[in-house]
């Protein structure tokens, strides 16, 4: 098995080997933080007819018009309302904002710029031919692609679906996410704190990381340190796409996870990344089921879920863009202890003359699970660095969605 291996080279080895779910046709009410499995295009134009942006008069404009002019108002035409009859020259609709625009006419006049008394209509700033009216399809013509496969559907793009009259769409199904935290140390919520036992903190933190990626989970209790008590779990994780497993991932007697994944019957793609925090990172495939072994210190974990098994369920999800791109940042302070191992430093975004600057959390031990709240970066430091300095520039990624 591969030992020590680069994060990049983790990256290629699990994606190159994961498929995206099967797909399913859902209710665009249901359609939110899914992914779309279908190019979409535009059955109709919008808007489906030219329409007024404004509350005023429609009428016949022509160049060298009088000023002020005076117009005989024929008709009214509310928004959702097809207009009764065309304009002549001479003529005018009092038109609503969103309403269609009468045949004859080729403007529309703002309503501040007019009087009317009676039927008798003065327009005091007569406008060009052609001013404010909105063509059909201003944005969008029959026939447009508006959204392309992969796209992960927010509340904009079912709006626009919507608006286009799309009821339904074809998406990847979510993909079921198994969640397993060993440690015999381990107590769930609720029970009282016994000597030497810590509350679960992982399965809480993790199980709210996969639901924001738009994949279902299933939690099982706590597993102590034993293969035996792993494998039943494993099996019962039957119906998932991938395992994420937090704890028993390094060398110690208790750590066993990467041993119980072989016994399984995984075939293992690697164990341990070169990067702290999270090292003992391990992967194994069996058929088509994923599994992912991950540290089980709480800032570790989220680190190494975010750098590799975020794109990992991305894939899965069929997601078109499974990689955040990465950007410069400059240090807002420094960091003493970068090491021999490349480092990704939780750091919060600060913004300084239009610049993003990063604020290492202080304590970036791989236990402190609250070096994460407000950490909105990982900064990336080389390997062999030595001490990063103040202002100094990095890599590094936004840490969520
Ligand atoms: N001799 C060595 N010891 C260790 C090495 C090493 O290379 N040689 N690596 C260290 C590094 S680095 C890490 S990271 C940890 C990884 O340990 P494990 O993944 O085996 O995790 P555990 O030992 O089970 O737990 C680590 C830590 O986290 C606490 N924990 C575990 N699960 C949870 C949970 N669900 N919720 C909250 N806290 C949890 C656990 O109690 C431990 O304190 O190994 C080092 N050791
Ligand atoms: O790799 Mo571990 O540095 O402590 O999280």
């Amino acid at each position: 098995m591969k030992t020590m291996i680069e994060l990049e080279e983790a990256l290629e080895l699990v994606l190159g080997r994961i498929q995206p779910v099967e797909t399913e046709c859902v209710l665009i009410s249901d359609a939110y933080n899914r992914v779309l499995a279908k190019d979409v295009t535009s059955q109709i134009a919008m808007p489906p007819f030219e329409r007024s942006p404004l509350d005023g008069y429609a009428y016949l404009a022509m160049a060298g018009d009088s000023q002020p002019l005076q117009l005989k108002v024929v008709s009214e035409i509310p928004a959702g309302t097809f207009p009764d009859r065309d304009i002549a020259p001479g003529e005018a609709a009092k038109i609503f904002t969103g309403a269609p625009i009468p045949l004859g006419a080729n403007c529309v006049v703002r309503m501040e710029d007019t009087k009317q008394i009676g039927d008798e209509v003065t327009i005091l700033l007569p406008v060009l031919p052609g001013s404010n009216i909105i063509p059909k399809g201003e944005e969008i013509k029959t026939g447009d692609l508006l959204l392309k496969q992969g796209f992960f559907l927010t509340p904009p793009a079912i709006g626009l679906l919507a608006a286009v009259g799309q009821e339904q769409v074809m998406v990847y199904r979510r993909p079921r996410v198994g969640l397993i935290s060993t440690g015999a140390e381990l107590i769930e919520v609720g029970q009282p704190l016994r000597p030497a036992k810590i509350y679960n903190s992982n399965s809480s933190t993790l199980r709210g990381m996969i639901q924001e990626s738009g994949c279902e989970v299933l939690v099982v209790p706590i597993v102590s340190d034993e293969i035996e008590e792993t494998i039943k779990v494993l099996e019962m994780f039957a119906d998932t796409d991938i395992v994420i497993a937090t704890g028993g991932a390094s060398v110690g007697d208790y750590d066993i996870m990467r041993h119980a994944l072989a016994q399984f019957g995984c075939e293992m793609l690697f164990w341990k990344l070169n990067l702290k925090p999270g090292t003992p990172v391990s992967v194994g495939q069996k058929e088509k089921q994923f599994f992912i072994s991950l540290s089980g210190n709480p800032a570790a974990a989220m680190v190494t879920f975010e750098l590799l098994v975020r794109p990992a369920l991305r894939k899965l999800a069929g997601r078109r863009t499974v990689e955040e791109g990465r950007f410069l940042v400059k240090m807002a302070s420094g960091f003493g202890k970068a090491g021999k191992q490349r480092r990704f430093l939780r750091a919060q975004a600060v913004f300084k003359n239009g610049e993003i600057w990063a604020d290492p959390a202080p304590a970036q031990g791989s236990g402190i699970l609250r070096s994460m709240i407000g950490s909105h970066l990982l900064v990336d430091v080389p390997a062999n660095h030595g001490s990063v300095e103040p202002g100094e520039l990095l890599m590094a990624g936004w840490i969520t969605d």
